[in-house]
């Protein structure tokens, strides 16, 4: 039976230094342990831009806008057997600092440095493209 994707969106947050920021999953949830981008599932009745800027104000207290996210990449992968279309945003533009309330850990990173990390299979060509990108 096809199923529908599980929509996942995230945010590349890059400084004026060109650094970006990344978080670690805390170790009791699903894939924990491993770096992501900030975000989550798109809820129902939402826009992909909303859950993302919904995301970035929970779990980093930050406060951003439509139009200070840019569509930079996607991937596909699977959760628990389900189809994932992972959304990547560009985000230069937010106000407030930073402050992650749920990871383990948390880093600014040059786009190479990414490629070092442990991150789930879905974001390995996000990041390719990132560094591509940036
Ligand atoms: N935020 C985020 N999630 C990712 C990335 N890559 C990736 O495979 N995922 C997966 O996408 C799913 C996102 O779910 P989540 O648990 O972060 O989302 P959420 O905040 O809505 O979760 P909740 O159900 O605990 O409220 C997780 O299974 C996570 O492992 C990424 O770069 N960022």
């Amino acid at each position: 039976m096809t199923q529908i994707p599980l929509v996942v969106v995230a945010a590349a947050l890059v400084d004026a230094q060109a650094r970006i920021f990344v978080q670690q999953r805390p170790a009791d949830k699903n894939m924990g342990g491993l770096w992501e981008f900030p975000g989550g599932k798109v809820e129902q009745d939402e826009t992909p831009e909303n859950a993302l800027i919904r995301e970035l104000q929970e779990e980093l207290g930050i406060a951003t806008e439509t139009a200070c996210l840019a569509p930079a990449t996607f991937s596909t992968g699977d959760i628990d057997g389900r189809p994932l279309l992972l959304l990547l945003y560009v985000c230069r533009k937010w106000s407030g600092t930073v402050r992650p309330t749920e990871a383990a850990d948390s880093r600014w990173l040059r786009s190479h440095e990414l490629f070092a990390l442990d991150m789930p299979p879905a974001d390995e060509p996000l990041v390719a493209m990132l560094d591509a990108l940036l």
